[in-house]
């Protein structure tokens, strides 16, 4: 499976939903949502922050939590400490749901990502309407049009935007951006392969003022620690939180720079 084929179900996701009719449905929705919760100033709070991700499966993993009690987990990631929580929505590949987010966001305090192949403009307002507070922007999919677009129209909902790049002039795209949020993704969309170095190598290119957030094969308090070293102000947690019996002590762990199991 591909990057391909996951944006290519997008497009037609997006298509068979958003049409017509539906679309109005959305704005409504959208347009009587409170404000949404500040992600930004979360994960600036100080310290090393822990977005903490809902992720049922993957296209590189298959399933990773078999019994997924989202609600759950979600309570424990707030509990721990969790500055954010990541919820995938993509549904083919991550078995992910726009209602897995939006009881979420009722459930926890903490600010909600919806974390999904942003790629149209119509899914903005569709993620406001289901709850979320920000959204992610990946450079390697968007052209520097859409990604303007994107951010700009994200913007006018209130919603912030957690950027993504995993090469220099990735990174280097978003700050022309005006991100105010990059994370650098320690794997590689197109062949899953992790390399926790990758982090390390770009986080000099992320300017100064600009939150920097590690992405992805974070697997211990020992690999927490050494983002946190190489310059990350949020680290991004989805498999080894899943995986956990207990994520609200790993949570801690990880930002007390402690070990645990
Ligand atoms: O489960 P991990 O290795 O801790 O990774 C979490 C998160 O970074 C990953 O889910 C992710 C990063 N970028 C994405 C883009 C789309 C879907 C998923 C992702």
């Amino acid at each position: 499976m591909s990057l391909q084929e996951i944006l290519a179900r997008k497009r037609i996701d997006i298509e068979n939903e958003l049409l017509g009719g539906l679309m109005n449905d959305i704005e409504r929705r959208a347009f009587s949502m409170p404000a949404p919760r500040d992600f930004y100033g979360a994960l600036a709070a100080g310290g090393l922050s822990v977005i903490a991700e809902v992720k049922k499966a993957s296209p590189s993993k298959g399933i990773i939590a078999p019994d997924f009690d989202y609600a759950k987990i979600a309570s424990a990631y707030d509990g721990g400490g969790a500055e954010a929580i990541s919820v995938l929505t993509e549904r083919h590949f991550f078995q992910g749901s726009d209602t897995y987010l939006a009881e979420i966001k009722e459930l926890v305090q903490i600010p909600v990502l919806r974390k999904d192949f942003m790629i149209d403009e119509r899914q903005i307002l569709e993620s406001k309407a289901i709850g979320a507070d920000a959204i992610l922007l990946i450079a390697g999919i968007l052209d520097d049009k859409t990604m303007r677009k994107l951010y700009e129209l994200a913007q006018e909902s209130g919603l912030h935007c957690l950027f993504e790049a995993h090469n220099e002039a990735e990174v280097k795209r978003a700050a022309d951006c005006g991100a105010r949020i990059i994370g650098v993704n320690n794997r590689n969309l197109k062949t899953f392969q992790i390399d926790l170095a990758t982090f390390e190598q770009l986080r000099k290119f992320i300017p100064s003022g600009t939150l920097a957030v590690a992405e992805s094969g974070i697997a211990s308090s020992g690999d927490a620690q050494y983002m946190r070293q190489a310059g990350a102000d949020a680290i991004l947690v989805g498999e080894t939180l899943m995986r956990t019996e207990d994520p609200g002590a790993m949570i801690k762990a990880f930002k007390e720079g402690r070990r645990c199991q």
